[in-house]
């Protein structure tokens, strides 16, 4: 059984489902919730809560929208159990706010630059059984604003570190899963 795997795909390509599926027969999971919820946004409330419905009574999920909570959880899962994490553009999408790194502050590149070593770091070194999901956001026309292609490059880059230390890769394209690794 792999130990790592990345799963990789596009909006809606049904990447978290089969990261859900991997860990189906393991019990209980930790789900790490990479996503800061925001009641104001009424669309994305209602999807986190279609994910909490249809996970198992029996997983735990860690909250985890500060982007440092996900390298304490890599270092100490809890009770040892599986982790899936889910995922990781919205973990960028932390680190890049909380670093006030949108404009390309070099200063703040070079914290985003640290916290990605630092999760690269982690995952290498977790010793649970680790599903990581994160979206391919790099196949569409090039973004039309700078923090976009910002966005795009960091996360192509941070994807391909995180392939580098997984033994599984799996990209979704329409729901169907095709084995990289
Ligand atoms: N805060 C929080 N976020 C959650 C929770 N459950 C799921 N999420 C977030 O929901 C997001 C996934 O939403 P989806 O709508 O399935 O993503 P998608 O990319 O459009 O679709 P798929 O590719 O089909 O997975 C991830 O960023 C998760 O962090 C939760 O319990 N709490």
């Amino acid at each position: 059984m792999a130990h790592r795997t990345l799963v990789l795909g596009g909006a809606r390509s049904g990447k978290s489902a089969h990261a859900e599926g991997l860990l189906a027969e393991t019990d209980p999971v930790t789900y790490v919730a990479t996503s800061r919820r925001d009641p104001s946004d009424r669309e994305w409330t209602e999807r986190i809560a279609e994910h909490v419905a249809r996970r198992p009574d029996t997983w735990r999920t860690v909250e985890a929208g500060d982007p440092g909570e996900l390298r304490r959880v890599l270092a100490e899962p809890p009770d040892g159990s599986p982790l899936l994490v889910d995922d990781l553009a919205t973990w960028l999408t932390g680190v890049l706010d909380d670093a006030g790194a949108w404009d390309r502050d070099p200063d703040a590149l070079r914290r985003v630059s640290a916290d990605a070593d630092a999760l690269v770091g982690a995952v290498r070194t977790c010793r649970a059984r680790l599903v990581l999901v994160s979206a391919e956001v790099g196949l569409g026309i090039v973004p039309a604003t700078r923090s976009g292609r910002l966005f795009r490059d960091e996360l192509g880059a941070l994807n391909a570190r995180l392939a580098e230390v997984c033994d599984e890769v799996v990209l979704l394209v329409a729901g169907l899963p095709l084995r990289l690794r």
